[in-house]
């Protein structure tokens, strides 16, 4: 008999990973969503196999339970579950970017003999819902899992088989470990961001001319803040202690970028970059962090009428397929870049394989 995965939350993250598992395994997926809309684009878009009217019907059923909801939600659907008559061998985990909290509130289910292993995913979008959903999503990414001290090791391993059709790396940390890693790495940039759109939005009311201006780079820099305020909300309401400390430097830092520049100090502001930027330049590139990167490759082209479609129509013929395309900058007779974004590391190596061929110089980083 085929197995059963209940999939609580039918968004981005509970769609992908139900797709990443049916790479591997014939399995019936059960859907459950608080959203009618979403439960009926699952099925169409053939991410789950039918659906649940409540958690407690998808529940019973289930040999592997994962809860894709927003992490306070996480914490309610965990209370309800607790009330549930579970199979005793079902392994229930999270996806949530949070773990300290969820833990807490596992311990319901862990006082019980249930299994609940928590996990984040580091890897996902600013966009939301099934309709962004994809199997490759968590490739490459790394997979925290934060098992409690009496989960055994071989459901830690059963619930890595799951799951191994994201082929992530899984990696296990306790969960204050967690927080405060992802708090500064994930959450706070997230807070930054927003602040960055915020500063701009004031200026914009002044001057408009800014909103165009900001078009470029700074849409990059500030991309994750288009993320969903719900989902984010959440995050930060769970990892306030965390958030509030980092805060707190954070402004102590700004004092002192502010005391640099008052003073003139061209020599600590020099250093304040050389720092940051040597910091910066030794961060692995190749794995995907919390905040993914791209995939890109920047190609020199001649100002020519069809230099760009030569370079698509290159690609196209090997079949690699390009997810975003930016000129950064043509002028009169010199040397433009196109920025090329791809939807994994083997795509970019190929494009940059074939482009050498063609006599293009390509870039990782510019
Ligand atoms: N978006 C991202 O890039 C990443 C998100 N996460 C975590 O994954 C979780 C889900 O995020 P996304 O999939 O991006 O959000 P999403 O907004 O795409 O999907 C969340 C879904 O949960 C549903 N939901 C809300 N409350 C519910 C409840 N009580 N019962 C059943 N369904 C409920 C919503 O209707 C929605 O369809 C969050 O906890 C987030 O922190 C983790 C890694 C990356
Ligand atoms: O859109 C982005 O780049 C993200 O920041 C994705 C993300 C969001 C939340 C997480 O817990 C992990 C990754």
């Amino acid at each position: 008999m085929k197995k059963t995965v209940f999939v609580i939350g039918l968004g981005l993250i509970g769609g992908s990973i139900a797709l990443a598992i049916k790479r591997k395994y014939d399995i019936n997926i059960i859907g459950f969503d608080v959203n009618e809309e979403r439960v009926g684009l699952a099925k169409t878009l053939q991410v789950i196999d039918e659906s649940a009217n409540s958690i407690e019907e998808g529940a019973v059923k289930a040999n592997l339970i994962v809860i894709s909801a927003p992490v306070q939600q996480t914490e309610k659907i965990i209370e309800q579950l607790a009330t549930v008559d579970l199979d005793p061998s079902v392994i229930i985990t999270d996806v949530g970017s949070t773990k300290k909290q969820i833990m807490k509130k596992a311990e319901l289910l862990l006082e019980k003999g249930v299994t609940f292993i928590g996990g984040h995913p580091m890897a996902g979008s600013h966009k939301s819902g099934v309709s962004a959903a994809r199997a490759h999503l968590f490739e490459n990414a790394f997979y925290i899992l934060t098992p409690s001290k009496q989960t055994s090791r071989e459901k830690i391993d059963e619930l890595k088989d799951w799951l191994e059709g994201t082929k992530a790396n899984f990696l296990i940390l306790s969960p204050d470990e967690h927080d405060e890693l992802t708090g500064a790495i994930s959450h706070f940039p997230h807070i930054v961001a927003a602040s960055l759109v915020h500063q701009v939005a004031m200026i914009a009311e002044e001057n408009s001319t800014v909103s165009r201006l900001a078009a470029g780079g700074f849409r990059d820099i500030t991309r994750i803040a288009s993320s969903s305020p719900i989902m984010w909300r959440d995050i930060l309401l769970h990892n306030k202690e965390i958030l509030l400390k980092l805060l707190q430097k954070w402004q102590e830092e700004m004092e002192r970028v502010k005391d640099m520049i008052r003073r003139m100090d061209g020599e600590a502001i020099y250093h304040y970059f050389l720092e940051a930027k040597q910091f910066r330049d030794g961060l692995p590139i190749r794995q995907k962090g919390a905040i993914p990167a791209f995939y890109d490759l920047y190609v020199d082209v001649l100002d020519h009428p069809g230099s760009i479609s030569e370079v698509t129509s290159i690609l196209a013929k090997e079949e690699i397929s390009i997810t975003n395309i930016r000129i950064i900058e043509i002028r009169e007779d010199i040397m433009g870049v196109l920025r090329l974004s791809f939807r994994n590391e083997d795509d970019r190596k190929k494009a940059q394989e074939v482009l050498a061929q063609h006599k293009y110089e390509t870039f990782i980083e510019m």
